[in-house]
């Protein structure tokens, strides 16, 4: 199993080129399977969580070409990729692949409005919380259909002349059950008013795509997202918008480390809140062209507390990578999480580098220190693993972080990004 070893100490100056946004490329390819023309999806990472879901909806019927240019080669391993998806050959997703990773549940949506019925496994258990889909069950209920959980599976029936569109408002905010109604309710008959919707980019991003296919989508990124129904959706060409998630990792890495880089390929506005808390820190952040600008010389780190909110609150999905750079600070700083319940898993692996954090239920209370010692650390979850290679990039010494693949879901040629702006980062393949 491949570990990273990180040996800290060094700044970060330099270029980074962002990728496109996991979180956008993953409901973009579900959305092919809701027409049988091309849909081409331009700058998709190369990333554990795209290889297996282009799996995943190849055994639905999708047919995936990957364009074999890359663009602008020595920055960026951006793909094109086209799905294509003539006939749903399968309605079923198996628990195998279903519960290797919960957003391949997402193609409830098309599935049950293309083809009017589908079975497919509830999502496997998670590291950062229970990660329930009631709100996916009560919404497409909304739209007429009958929903049953059957051994582990969900049946899920249209009415026999489709969805119908309706008015359902969340009880509260889901990012995959807006992407899902979203979907769904492009083909249902009539019109569909989403209240309580996620606002976060990629869901406004899934919604331009879709329209690009021929759906009526307006209000994505306010609260209420209003769909007409069509009768059929054609193919599109849409890039996929850069990984904000990303660009705010790295935002803190050079906050922790020191430097001063440019986020290239970018955009200061899908993380306002994120920057706005990392300037409170101390770093000078600076929208650029293409991107955006980080330094942080000479000056510390200041305690900042941080309670993490949907969009355009702080991210859940940066809350570990800000509480490594909070390790650091010169006081005491307070994370909540209010979004899952049990993501504060990289605690324990940030104290094995001598952070000192406390819990008290949803919220860390992190005591900065003045250093911080390289040591192993294991991975738990996507987040916190690159929250602990922040964390080794200005430990002292060498920090090794295993379990490798958690970090390989979401972050494209983390290595070579760090290394090249000068920080000491390898893998070892065993
Ligand atoms: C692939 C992807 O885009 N993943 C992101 C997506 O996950 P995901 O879409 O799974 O997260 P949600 O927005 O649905 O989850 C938010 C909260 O709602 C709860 N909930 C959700 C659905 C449901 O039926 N019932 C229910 O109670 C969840 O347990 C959680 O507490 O948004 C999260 C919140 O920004 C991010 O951390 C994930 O990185
Ligand atoms: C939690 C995440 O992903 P997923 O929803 O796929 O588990 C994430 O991207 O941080």
């Amino acid at each position: 199993m491949d570990r990273i070893r990180i040996v800290g100490g060094n700044e970060l100056n330099g270029i980074i080129p962002i990728s496109g946004a996991k979180n956008a490329a993953l409901p973009l390819m579900i959305a092919s399977l809701l027409t049988s023309d091309t849909l081409t999806l331009e700058n998709v990472p190369h990333l554990a969580d795209v290889e297996l879901l282009m799996r995943i909806l190849g055994n639905h019927g999708v047919d995936v070409a990957v364009n074999g240019r890359r663009e602008r080669q020595e920055d960026s391993y951006a793909r094109t990729i086209h799905f294509t998806c003539r006939t749903i050959v399968d309605t079923t997703a198996s628990y195998e692949l279903v519960s290797k990773m919960r957003a391949s549940f997402w193609v409830i949506g098309p599935l049950l409005a293309r083809e009017g019925h589908c079975r497919v496994s509830l999502p496997g258990g998670c590291a950062i919380g229970t990660r329930p889909v009631d709100l996916f069950i009560d919404g497409l209920t909304a739209l007429g259909a009958s929903m049953e959980i059957d051994a582990g599976y969900i049946n899920a029936r249209a009415p026999a002349g489709g969805l119908i569109g309706a008015r359902y408002t969340f009880p509260k905010v889901s990012v995959g059950a807006t992407h899902v109604m979203m979907m769904a309710a492009t083909l249902a008959r009539g019109t569909t008013v989403i209240g309580n919707a996620a606002r976060e980019p990629e869901v406004v991003d899934l919604a331009n795509c879709l329209n690009a296919m021929g759906a009526k989508i307006s209000g994505a990124g306010t609260a209420t997202i209003t769909i007409e129904g069509v009768t059929s959706l054609s193919g599109a060409r849409h890039r996929v918008l850069p990984d904000r998630i990303e660009t705010g990792t790295y935002a803190m890495a050079v906050a922790m480390a020191g430097g001063d880089v440019v986020l290239e390929n970018t955009d200061v506005a899908l993380l306002e809140t994120a920057v706005e808390t990392l300037r409170r820190a101390g770093a000078e952040i600076f929208s650029t062209n293409n991107g955006m600008r980080i330094r942080r010389n000479g000056a510390g780190i200041k305690p900042v507390d941080i309670v993490t909110d949907p969009f355009p609150g702080f991210p859940t999905d940066l809350q570990a990578q800000f509480m490594a750079l909070m390790t650091r600070s010169s006081g005491v700083s307070h994370v909540t999480e209010t979004i899952f319940e049990n993501r504060f898993m990289h605690v324990q692996e940030l104290a094995r580098l001598g952070a000192r954090i406390s819990l008290s239920g949803q919220t860390a209370k992190i005591e900065g220190v003045e250093r911080l010692r390289g040591a192993p650390v294991m991975a738990t979850d996507l987040r916190a693993s690159v929250s602990l290679v922040i964390a080794g990039l200005a430990a002292e010494g060498e920090t090794t972080v295993s379990r490798v693949y958690h970090l390989d879901r979401g972050f494209e040629r983390l290595e070579e990004k760090l290394t090249r702006c000068g920080a000491i980062v390898e893998r070892i393949s065993e």
